[in-house]
């Protein structure tokens, strides 16, 4: 709904930010700064492991603890939306997170003959780019200390960064299809004591399909964000 002339212009409304209290300030510095140094340790683990070992095999089961428990973690920028200590979507960021929680514990973690695909390392490579850059930048923005190209990165890459991730995670769950089918995994078949059936099989296929229209709706909204901080357009988001 437009904003009446009682609310107030959209961009007064933008100049008014509701400012954090000290403790918000002071969680949101040590989460950001505790998931930035996180994954900066998983980039440099991915880099000694390609020189040492010249092969991507084994590199997810190298670094396989340190991204499951940041990535777990990451599970609270969804409480910290729907606390409303930060001004995003829980719905977009829900999206997003589980996701990647999905990928990570019922799809890599599960699902073994796939950890050495060359796909899991280009989406392996496009997250932890990605994190950096975007848990540096609230570091930064929270500290009134934002360098240029820290913003610029952040509302940047994820132009090309985005896309590649998508295809990697798209790739590796395909490729796992047929272990799954073979294996029957986390399937339950009738008859059964509860009487319900469940095929992960078919669940995976239909999560690849749930990319179809979950995916542009991110992509959209990182762009209006883009639009929004590097060219100062004010934008109204819809609510949740
Ligand atoms: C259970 C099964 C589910 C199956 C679902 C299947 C379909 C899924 C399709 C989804 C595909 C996802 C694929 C993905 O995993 C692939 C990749 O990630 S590849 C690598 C590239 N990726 C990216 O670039 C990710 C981009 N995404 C994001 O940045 C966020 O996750 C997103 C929530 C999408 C957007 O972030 P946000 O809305 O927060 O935008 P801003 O960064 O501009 O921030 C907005 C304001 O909030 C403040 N904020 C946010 N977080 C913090 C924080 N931690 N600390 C401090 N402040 C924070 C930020 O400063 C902004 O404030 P203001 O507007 O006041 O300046």
């Amino acid at each position: 709904m437009a904003p009446s002339e009682e609310d107030g212009s959209l961009e007064e409304k933008e100049n008014k930010k509701k400012p954090l209290s000290p403790f918000a300030t002071a969680w949101l510095t040590f989460y950001n700064i505790t998931m930035t140094a996180g994954w900066l340790v998983l980039a440099v683990a991915m880099i000694r492991f390609s020189y040492q070992k010249r092969t991507h095999k084994g590199l997810y089961r190298s670094i396989q603890k340190t991204l499951k428990f940041f990535q777990t973690f990451a599970l609270l920028e969804i409480i910290h939306c729907a606390v409303g200590i930060v001004r995003t979507s829980v719905l977009v960021t829900g999206v997003q997170v589980m996701s990647r929680i999905f990928m990570v514990w019922f799809v890599i973690h599960s699902i073994r003959p796939i950890q050495n695909e060359e796909s899991v390392v280009l989406f392996l490579v496009t997250w932890t780019v990605t994190e950096i850059t975007r848990y540096s930048f609230y570091t930064f923005n929270l500290l009134n200390h934002l360098p240029y190209f820290i913003k610029w990165a952040r509302y940047n890459f994820f132009i090309i960064l985005y896309p590649i991730g998508v295809v990697g995670e798209l790739l590796t769950i395909y490729g796992a299809l047929p272990f799954v089918k073979k294996s029957g995994m986390y399937s339950l078949r009738l008859p059964n004591k509860y009487n319900v059936s469940f095929d992960y099989y078919t669940c995976l296929i239909i999560v690849m399909i749930a990319y179809i229209p979950l995916f542009p709706q991110l992509y959209f909204h990182m762009l209006r964000q883009r639009r929004k901080v590097l060219h100062g357009e004010v934008i109204k988001e819809k609510e949740d």
